[in-house]
């Protein structure tokens, strides 16, 4: 049984389908990488994923619970499945540790003592354990994605979504974030990635997702996706990114 599973996908914004029947099946453990050109639907379909987007037909469900926009659904989805964006969104007056106490704190309830523990615990494990007290506004641009991705595992999920999480950053900021999920993913977590990061693609997931005008055009491990690419639009996507 797979932990995300999604059949026939479609949804549009007005008259504009941006997802045109997506199927896909991630694995609990899997790493998964979604690329594609701007506008093939790569954001909007992590998106659905989690239930920030309604969708129109098919059918989304994780751990087998499906993904709705139902109230009660929505709640359980986000015990269980964490979203990192581009923009770090951090509270700018909360410190790093108190940012990510919030959201256990909120969701779940869990008692300040206990959030706090929770916090220190996952700050270390994406090595800011000395920055619980420290704003954003002292943090480099990579240590904020960090704090945010510390925030999603404050709240334990089963699978982490992560939407070009490195591409608001400098150049030299890019590689600290991408070790942290490498060692997330080396620790099993289940992940789904927009990225236009093609080496960590190519050296980190299991399998890559090619979208392209709403569809899964092709899919694989990122020895075939790369190495031999079936189709002209991945072909053509390749020859531009790489
Ligand atoms: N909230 C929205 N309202 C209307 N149209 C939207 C909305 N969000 C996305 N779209 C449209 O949906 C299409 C797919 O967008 P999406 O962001 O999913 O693509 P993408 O592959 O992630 O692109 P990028 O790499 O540029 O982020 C685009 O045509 C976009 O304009």
């Amino acid at each position: 049984m797979a932990l995300i599973s999604i059949e026939g996908l479609r949804k549009r914004f007005g008259t504009n389908e941006v997802l045109k029947g997506v199927d896909l099946e991630i694995e609990a453990g899997e790493v998964i990488a979604i690329i594609g050109k701007s506008g093939s639907g790569k954001s909007t379909l992590l998106r659905c994923m989690n239930g920030l987007e309604a969708y129109q037909a098919g059918k989304i469900t994780v751990e087998n619970a499906p993904v709705t926009q139902d109230e009660t659904d929505l709640r359980s989805l986000r015990l269980r499945v964490g979203m990192i964006f581009q923009q770090f969104n951090l509270f700018p007056h909360l410190s790093a540790g108190r940012n990510v106490m919030l959201a256990p704190m909120t969701v779940k309830g869990t008692k300040e003592a206990d959030a706090r523990a929770i916090a220190e615990k996952v700050l270390a494990r994406v090595g800011l354990e000395q920055k619980f007290d420290a704003f954003p506004e002292q943090l480099s641009g990579g240590q904020q994605q960090r704090v945010a991705i510390a925030r999603a595992l404050a709240m334990e999920p089963r699978a982490l979504l992560c939407d070009e999480i490195t591409s608001a950053l400098d150049p030299e900021l890019v590689n600290e974030v991408l070790q942290v999920v490498k060692g997330l993913a080396q620790d099993g977590m289940t992940l789904a990635m927009v990225t236009h990061e093609m080496r960590f693609a190519r050296d980190v997931c299991d399998r890559v997702v090619f979208m392209h005008l709403g569809q899964v055009h092709e899919i694989g491990p990122p020895g075939e996706v790369f190495a031999n690419p079936r189709t002209p639009e991945l072909q053509q996507f390749l020859g531009q990114v790489q």
